[in-house]
């Protein structure tokens, strides 16, 4: 990581005589511009929670199949949306895929939308998805998930933070520009997507395909899909820690056997299978599979500055998360081990009786589920290698007849910005506007593939600017978004609007004036 953080960045950004001045110039003449567009959307709040109540209202569940006509339905109307504010709109069929059931269901459809083509502006795409996580009222929800209910300002629904409220700030904030007949300071392009709760099928390979046509204009790319660090306090991201996902499968023959029968006298595969789970992370947290830690790169001085002047409530955060203890006692600690160290969690066991009740069986076959969350310069075929050879170790000396097999069904890398691109700067000024603040710089623990797939295709500068609050509580009960956060988040789009048009026309004419000298 040491290679990849930019250190020096807010010192270029507070003085640099040239973008100084220009901002300057700048901002005083487009205050009162800010100041008619924030009035607009503060009077269009109601309007605004009106079309999210509408959108949080379609069960575009990508998760479940049955709900999958729901999602159809949900580009239907993302895409109606876009094609209202003037954008033309592509809705791009990806064919059809196939469950592990054999069952085979159509694909959504990708929009890509693209509204302005002025050469003078810088283009701007804009990633999203309308498809939520399954949510039941049962579940625990306090209201039905999928009715937007208002209480103590915190607008509570599926999908009100992830993904379906962002998305839709920001097309409030283009829709404010449009109402009020205002030049577009920008030319936008959009990639709105039905699967990425399914892990976006698909995505990849259009993204590799328009990479050359609907990308070739494409100056920036914004995702808003991620929270802020705090419940309060703006924040910018420019990274995320990658995954690599594990099946450990043991079996000792093709039926379940009744415990009083045959328990005491067979190698149980659950048995086998926890004491393999148990070998792979003490209780400290750390990582027992040899070699693990040895691609991670090494943390500089500065860097463990940089983590102390994040503002981070640690008692906040114990809060959001409901747990009496974290594992580690200070803030440095924990933001490195959220963010630039790997760690191991362990996700559940098929073929493992759970219901409620009593069930005296013995399963033939288990299927242990763990992660690790991968971060700079990890490398998964390394990664896949070590779990294999440990697992192998620790079960060859149980001397236990079962089969064991290791795999690996998915691995992703993770993704780390340049936080000096003309995006940040332009992202940090509007925070400032907006919030009265500078936002904190911070990386996602989880893991965010669009955001390297837009990288390693495109090429182009991707930034994450969330507008959603720590305690938003994405693909969890009574997930919300503040009415607060959606419409100054709207505002903070708007806000970037301007800036990024300014800093990128500043910066295309000092490159003119040095071309031309
Ligand atoms: N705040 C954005 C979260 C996005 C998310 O939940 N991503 C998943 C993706 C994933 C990783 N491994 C399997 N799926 C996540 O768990 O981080
Ligand atoms: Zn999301
Ligand atoms: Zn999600």
């Amino acid at each position: 990581c040491n290679v990849e953080f930019y250190p020096s960045f807010l010192d270029s950004i507070h003085f640099s005589p040239v973008l100084l001045s220009k901002a300057v110039m700048s901002s005083s003449s487009s205050s009162a511009l800010e100041m008619e567009i924030f009035q607009y959307i503060d009077d269009h709040q109601s309007d605004f929670i009106k079309d999210l109540k509408e959108w949080v209202a379609v069960e575009s569940d990508s998760v479940q199949p049955h709900l999958r006509k729901e999602v159809m339905r949900m580009m239907v109307l993302a895409a109606d949306r876009l094609a209202a504010l003037g954008a033309t709109v592509n809705s791009v069929n990806l064919g059809s895929h196939q469950l592990p059931d054999g069952r085979v269901l159509p694909l959504p459809s990708v929009i890509l939308g693209e509204l302005g083509k002025d050469p003078q502006n810088p283009t701007v795409c804009f990633y999203g998805h309308v498809d939520v996580q399954p949510a039941k009222k049962e579940d625990g929800w306090n209201t039905d998930p999928y009715t937007l209910t208002e209480i103590d300002g915190n607008l509570y629904g599926r999908g009100a933070t992830d993904n379906k409220g962002p998305v839709l700030a920001w097309i409030n904030a283009v829709e404010t520009f449009r109402a009020l007949k205002l030049a577009m300071p920008v030319n936008f392009k959009f990639v709105i997507e039905g699967m990425e709760e399914a892990g976006s099928l698909g995505l990849e390979k259009l993204l590799e395909e328009e990479n050359q046509s609907f990308f070739s204009d494409v100056d920036y790319i914004v995702i808003s899909d991620n929270l802020w660090l705090s419940n309060k306090k703006p924040a910018l991201t420019y990274g995320s820690r990658g995954n690599a996902c594990f099946f450990v499968e043991v079996e000792c023959g093709s039926k379940d056997l009744h415990s009083g029968t045959f328990g005491g006298i067979i190698h149980e595969p659950l048995l086998d299978l926890i004491a393999l789970l148990d070998s792979l992370v003490d209780s400290t947290g750390c990582i027992q599979i040899p070699g693990i830690y040895d691609g991670v790169a090494a943390l500089t001085e500065e860097e463990r500055k940089l983590y102390g002047s994040i503002e981070f409530d640690l008692e906040e955060h114990r809060n959001n998360c409901g747990v009496k203890k974290f594992l580690y006692g200070t803030k440095e600690e924990i933001l490195l081990h959220l963010w630039r160290y790997p760690s191991l969690s362990i996700h559940g066991i098929e073929g493992a009786f759970h219901e409620p009740g009593i069930k005296t069986v013995i399963p033939a076959k288990v299927i242990g589920k763990f992660s690790i969350r991968q971060v700079p310069h990890m490398d998964l075929s390394v990664v896949k290698q070590q779990v294999a050879e440990h697992l192998e170790g620790v079960f060859s000396k149980r001397k236990s007849p079962n089969t064991l097999k290791v795999s690996m069904p998915l691995g992703a890398k993770p993704w780390l910005a340049g936080v000096n691109d003309l995006l940040y700067k332009a992202a940090r000024r509007a925070i400032k506007t907006v919030f009265g603040e500078d936002p904190d710089f911070i990386r996602d623990g989880s893991t965010i593939p669009v955001a390297r797939m837009f990288q390693t295709i495109t090429q182009k500068s991707v930034m994450m600017l969330p507008i959603g609050a720590a305690d938003d509580g994405e693909h969890s009960q009574n997930e919300k978004i503040s009415r607060y956060n959606y419409i100054e988040g709207t505002k903070l789009f708007a806000a970037f609007f301007l800036e990024i048009s300014k800093l990128h026309r500043n910066s295309h004419e000092t490159s003119h004036t040095e071309t031309i000298n």
